[in-house]
């Protein structure tokens, strides 16, 4: 069954140069957790707005399950879409009790007595706030916050949840302990979730899927580790993870998914897709495919960074020096900035767009 399905969905703001949501396909299936990752202004927070019907599509089709709710002509208002919202912002009522809170939207919608109360204890069990019940919203933290605005949103027990950046405002450690209950929380709903941020570890912790936006567009939708090691495009393997994009030659065509690559008159295999035609193209060369060695890609230190353990070490190779490689490096083994490098590359992956 569908959770939610988008059809070259647009969004243009009047006066605006290029739209803010740009045909936009995706289909999220019946309790899948599918994130939203891109950097500020790619259009998140529109494609979210889409979704819950606070704005209009100016083309193509969104479906929730096996209803259309907006196109061309339809547009179903957003109290008739049963989709929940957790903003960043948590927007608690402060002179209600945290019951009271979570109960809103339900006594908005005629819901009282036993049935009442006890949608509202089991929201706030699911999220571990049952006996806050009765504090105001003033006495709790942050992350307990949140977690009173996620039982409200489950509470209405809605079709689909959108999430905003609900971590946005939390300090890390916070962070850390909201993203294990987000985990929890999703496994006890089975709720189908999208979840907006421009944080690419939120995204790789929680999401089923990532679909990485860029200037309106989606530019891939992929299980995190695909889009860690098999990027798309060389927008994605510069956002996701940790940079390393270089030109190379691909001498020759692919061969079972292996492509012989050349950078710099080195040579060497990396991944790509099976189709890869030989030509120039791009590399994406992440620090666990590269070393220090005595012999390989002729290269430049620029800087070293410690990072408890072991050291991030930035490289360059000669004519791309706009476009550094880093690497991890045992201390004690760290150049000096300006010292020329050799590294071998053991694994790497073709660029195929
Ligand atoms: N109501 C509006 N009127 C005009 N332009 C808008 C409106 N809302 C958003 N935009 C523009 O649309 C583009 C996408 O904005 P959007 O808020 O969706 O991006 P975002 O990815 O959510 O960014 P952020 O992470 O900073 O919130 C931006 O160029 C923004 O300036």
């Amino acid at each position: 069954m569908a959770g939610l399905i988008l059809r070259t969905v647009t969004k243009r703001f009047a006066d605006a140069a290029a739209p803010a949501v740009d045909a936009v396909s995706l289909d999220v299936a019946h309790g899948e957790f599918l994130a939203i990752l891109g950097p500020s202004g790619c259009g998140k927070t529109t494609l979210l707005r889409l979704v819950a019907g606070f704005e209009r599509p100016g083309a193509g089709e969104i479906r929730l399950g096996d209803r259309l709710v907006a196109d061309g002509r339809t547009h179903v208002p957003p109290e008739d879409r049963h989709v929940g919202i957790v903003f960043q912002s948590y927007a608690l009522w402060p002179h209600m009790t945290v019951g009271e809170n979570v109960g809103y939207p339900l006594r908005t919608r005629g819901v009282r007595g036993a049935e009442y109360r006890s949608r509202v204890a089991a929201a706030l069990d699911v999220v571990g706030l049952g006996s806050a019940v009765d504090r105001r919203p003033a006495s709790l933290s942050g992350g307990q916050r949140q977690r009173v605005a996620l039982a409200r949103c489950l509470a209405m027990a809605p079709d689909l949840v959108l999430l905003d950046e609900p971590l946005a405002n939390l300090d890390v450690h916070l962070k850390a302990s909201l993203l294990d209950e987000f985990q929890e929380f999703r496994a006890r709903t089975g709720a189908t979730m999208l979840y907006i941020t421009h944080d690419q570890s939120e995204a790789m912790a929680l999401a089923d899927r990532i679909a990485v936006m860029n200037q309106g567009r989606v530019e891939q939708v992929a299980a995190p580790e695909t889009l860690y090691h098999a990027p798309a495009t060389a927008f994605v393997a510069d956002f996701i993870g940790r940079g390393g994009v270089v030109a190379a030659t691909v001498p020759q065509r692919a061969d079972q998914g292996r492509a012989l690559i050349e950078i710099a008159g080195h040579r060497a295999f990396v991944r790509a897709v099976p189709e890869q035609a030989a030509g120039r193209a791009l590399v994406c060369l992440r620090p666990e495919d590269l070393a220090l060695a005595d012999d390989g890609l002729p290269a430049r230190c620029r800087r070293a960074r410690y990072q408890g353990g072991e050291w991030l070490v930035d490289v360059t190779v000669e004519g791309q020096e706009g476009r550094p490689l880093q690497l991890l490096a045992k201390p004690g083994t760290v150049p000096e900035p300006g010292t020329p490098v050799r590294v071998r590359i053991s694994d790497g992956w073709v660029i195929p767009g």
